[in-house]
């Protein structure tokens, strides 16, 4: 089973408070932020309590993602310096708009695993599309590095590349989403959906959280973690949905033992496709069922 990302929780890396306990929410991933949610004057301090927290034992059993600013700005080498030497699981690439943007953060990634002793090949990577050129890339982007583990939509610079706002319904961000989801799928990684900033509006939250499901998302990036259970229900299997699964599993058993390519369970065809897709509903059950 392929590593449950559901919850990739945003933390800003100048607030010691939230770096101190942010693992007791058990989100899928925690992703300390260099980026947007850093002041300037912040870099430097931000940098430097991230790399506290990576190696603090608090962080070894959860999953640890650091957004670093672009290698084109005066901090990216040094965030890099920092994440790779303290032993984040990943690096997450803001603002990708080429193939050619993965391909030098791997570069980079490469020397300075090797000057730490670092494992060259063990730091992951996640490259965020956040613009129109960007979405026009998401195949090469998404096929740029064997270190990618996915690729993620940044919503909040994209609409306004687009020169549009977000809505309730999603209307503005579809052709991202979809294009996202369609790279991702080709080039066998994960594709994770934006943040939802409108943090105390839980409805909203829920709506989304359905729309990405039935998209195809593997998980999405939150910034509040109130976000995290009321993301994982909505992406749970319902107890109806698991005994219906395992109905199917049972008649395809039946069926082979026929020989049967095949067959029909209360009116409706059951074939591979829908095999596949009742086994990938039971593994998902294993970490929690809808309540
Ligand atoms: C467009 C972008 O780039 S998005 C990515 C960058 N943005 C971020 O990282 C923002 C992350 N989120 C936050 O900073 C905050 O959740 C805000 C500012 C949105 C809302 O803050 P608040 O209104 O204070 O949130 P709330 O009242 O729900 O906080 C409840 C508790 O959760 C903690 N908390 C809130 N957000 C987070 C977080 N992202 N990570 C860890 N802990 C958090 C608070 O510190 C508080 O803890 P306490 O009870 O021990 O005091
Ligand atoms: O990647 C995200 O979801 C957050 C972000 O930077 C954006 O929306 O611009
Ligand atoms: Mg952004």
């Amino acid at each position: 089973m392929s590593k449950l990302r559901r919850s990739m929780l945003f933390v800003p890396g100048a607030n010691a408070a939230m770096l101190s306990n942010t693992f007791i929410y058990k989100p899928d991933s925690i992703m300390f932020d260099l980026e947007d949610s850093v002041a300037l004057r912040e870099k430097d301090t931000a940098r430097m309590l991230v790399f506290n927290a990576l190696q603090h034992p608090f962080y070894q059993d959860i999953e640890t993602v650091v957004r670093v600013n672009p290698l084109n700005s005066e901090f990216g080498l040094k965030d890099l310096n920092a994440v790779v030497r303290g032993g984040a699981d990943v690096v997450r690439l803001a603002k990708t708009d080429s193939a050619e943007d993965v391909i030098a953060m791997e570069r980079a990634i490469i020397e300075i695993e090797k000057a730490c002793g670092r494992e060259v090949g063990s730091t992951k990577l996640l490259a965020a599309i956040e613009s129109a050129r960007g979405i026009n890339n998401a195949v090469e982007i998404a096929h740029a590095s064997e270190r990618l583990i996915g690729i993620a939509l940044g919503a909040e610079d994209y609409v306004r590349d687009i020169r549009t706002q977000r809505s309730p319904g999603g209307t503005e961000l579809l052709f991202a989403r979809c294009a996202i989801i369609q790279a991702a799928r080709a080039a066998g990684i994960m594709a994770f959906d934006t943040v939802y900033s409108d943090v105390n509006n839980e409805q909203g939250f829920l709506n989304e959280a359905e729309h990405i499901k039935q998209l195809g998302f593997d998980g999405k990036s939150l910034i509040n973690p109130r976000q995290i259970e009321l993301l994982h229900n909505v992406l749970a299997p319902s107890q109806a949905e698991v005994d219906h699964a395992n109905a199917v599993i049972e008649a395809a058993e039946e069926g082979a033992k026929q020989g049967l390519g095949v067959i029909s369970l209360n009116g409706k065809m059951v074939d591979g496709p829908i095999i596949d897709r009742a086994r990938w509903t039971l593994q998902r059950a294993q970490s929690g069922i809808k309540q």
